[in-house]
């Protein structure tokens, strides 16, 4: 039967990387993207900007919104102190099934909570079903028109708090209109552009940083 892309970066990982390695599984994920299949992964070059602003928050809460095949979720948990947790949410789940694969590849299944879900459904349940009371760092990356209304749902159920750092992978590409508008314009967050370049192009893209003021 045919294989589906998620599949094929999966085998790559598990050809390619080092089990417990999550270095070498972002590089071989990145190494196929590049020269065999293009794939919607953050990158490397708009990865770098998000292991940087990780690295400076240094989250003990990370929630992250569309894990597709974990490539983020993989940058992302290899960063973590020892008791953080990173709770990342997926609908699809052929994509969530390649996904858990590849973050138990890296070694980090105790880091990584991956919930087959919407987010739409689950945000609101995040504090009695993981007694989480507010995300440190929240990691944008699924469908761009639902960037906004679930950052509103946040705001309504209070997992944001003063200092709460949301960044938003496309907003260029494809990009995320309303809600750039929304976090550049509103008096409760304090926004910064890093630009970049689409995965594996010379096409322009960036990621959205933006503080929750409270
Ligand atoms: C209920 C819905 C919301 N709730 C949801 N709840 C849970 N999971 C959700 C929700 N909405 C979506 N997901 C999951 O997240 C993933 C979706 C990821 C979407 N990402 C893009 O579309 C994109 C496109 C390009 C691009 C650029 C240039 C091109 F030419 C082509 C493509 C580049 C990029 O870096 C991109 O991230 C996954 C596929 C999908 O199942
Ligand atoms: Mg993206």
């Amino acid at each position: 039967t045919q294989s589906t892309r998620p599949q094929r970066i999966l085998d790559a990982v598990q050809k390619n990387a080092t089990r417990g390695d999550p270095r070498s599984v972002v590089k071989a994920i990145d190494h196929f993207c590049r020269n065999k299949e293009w794939a919607m992964n953050v990158g490397d070059e708009k990865g770098c900007i998000l292991d940087s602003v990780v690295s400076e928050v240094n989250p003990a809460t990370v929630l992250e919104l569309g894990t597709y095949c974990g490539y983020s979720t993989v940058r992302i948990a290899s960063l973590l102190p020892p008791h953080a947790k990173l709770i990342t949410l997926e609908f699809n789940p052929d994509f969530a099934a390649i996904a858990r694969q590849v973050i138990a590849w890296a070694g980090l299944e105790d880091k990584v909570q991956l919930v087959e879900g919407a987010s739409g459904d689950w945000i609101p349940k995040m504090k009695e079903q993981f007694g989480v009371k507010t995300f440190d760092l929240v990691f944008l990356d699924h469908w761009k028109n639902s960037y906004l209304p679930d950052t509103k749902l946040m705001e309504e159920c209070s997992l944001l708090r003063k200092g709460s750092v949301l960044l938003a992978d496309n907003v260029i590409c494809p990009g995320a209109p309303d809600y750039l508008e929304f976090v550049r314009s509103s008096p409760r967050y304090k926004s910064q552009y890093f630009k970049s370049h689409l995965e594996y192009t010379k096409v322009e893209d960036g990621l959205e940083k933006s503080v929750f003021l409270g």
